[in-house]
């Protein structure tokens, strides 16, 4: 599946007690008809009330907090399998409310942003996350400097720039930034023009995936991080290379609701231990 082109495999896995291994997503990640992003295991739920647990894979192998677009994914999926229409799903990162609307875009409860440095985490206390002194290029003359650090169960750093998002090479300093010293749990970089009081357009590098076309939980950290710094309102369309969100952080509880698309590609049948695939012939089922 894609959710505005963040490439996202849903894995189901609510019949078996089997866990996809980390050996087992690298290969899928390797080769080029099951690239992805992230994958979107579903498991069996945990907790009463729930409709699955979620865990989350980056193409590293690593496992992330949070996946915005990849939830999408996830509800479109369930949606299409039992007419159902609202989840809560469970992942390492708390409870995730979730909804499809009747047009098919699909919302996503992402939670409340977390500001303080001890939560994102840095490794270092920095007082104000509105903007911390962390620069790319020389010392007189920054090329980025000064982002704004968030937690939405994941780590998030947003550069302000001006100028076309595109013009930065954030293929050459999203993986130094990645894995800079401040972030111990590593972070998600990405860098965003404010183009009026509800609207960005951003471009992000994953952590533990790499560039990509779009990053749900990074275009809910760059509207919170914009309305926070006062560059925006709360309700904002993000855009990114694959397409555009709408983020609300709502006033009354402080919680981020994502709104956007989930689009399905095709399904196959999955070794979770090896990675070993099959495609599906067209006329086999979505999933389960
Ligand atoms: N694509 C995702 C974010 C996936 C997790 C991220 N790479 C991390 O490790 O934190 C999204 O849509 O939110």
């Amino acid at each position: 599946m894609n959710g505005c082109g963040n490439e996202i495999l849903v894995v189901d896995l609510r019949e078996t007690t089997a866990r996809v291994a980390a050996e087992a997503a690298v290969a899928l990640a390797a080769q080029a008809e099951t690239h992805f992003d992230q994958i979107m295991a579903i498991h069996a739920p945990k907790t009463v009330g729930t409709s699955a647990y979620i865990r989350i894979l980056n193409c590293d192998g690593s496992e992330a907090e949070a996946c915005g677009n990849g939830t999408r994914c996830v509800v479109q999926a369930l949606s299409s399998e039992t007419g159902e229409t609202r989840f809560t799903f469970e992942t390492r990162a708390g409870l995730l409310l979730a909804e499809e609307h009747t047009d098919g875009s699909i919302s996503v409860d992402m939670g409340k942003p977390r500001f303080s440095w001890q939560e994102i985490p840095l490794a270092e206390e920095f007082r104000d996350t509105r903007a911390i002194e962390l620069q790319v290029g020389p010392i007189d003359a920054p090329v980025l400097h000064s982002p704004s650090v968030v937690s939405m169960g994941n780590p998030h750093a947003i550069f302000w720039v001006k100028g076309g998002v595109e013009t930065f090479a954030l293929d050459k300093f999203g993986p130094i930034l990645e894995h800079h010293p401040l972030f111990p749990e590593r972070a998600n970089i990405s860098i965003a023009e404010v183009t009026s009081p509800s609207a960005l357009t951003m471009r992000t590098w994953e952590r533990g995936a790499g560039l990509t076309r779009a990053c749900g939980s990074a275009a809910c950290a760059a509207a919170v991080s914009a309305a926070r710094t006062r560059r925006t309102g709360r309700s904002l369309a993000v855009t990114q290379p694959g397409g555009t969100l709408q983020i609300l952080w709502r006033e009354s509880d402080d919680h981020v609701i994502m709104t956007g698309p989930a689009e399905w590609e095709w399904s196959g049948r999955l070794d979770p231990e090896t990675g070993r695939f099959r495609r599906d012939a067209a006329e086999e089922l979505k999933i389960g």
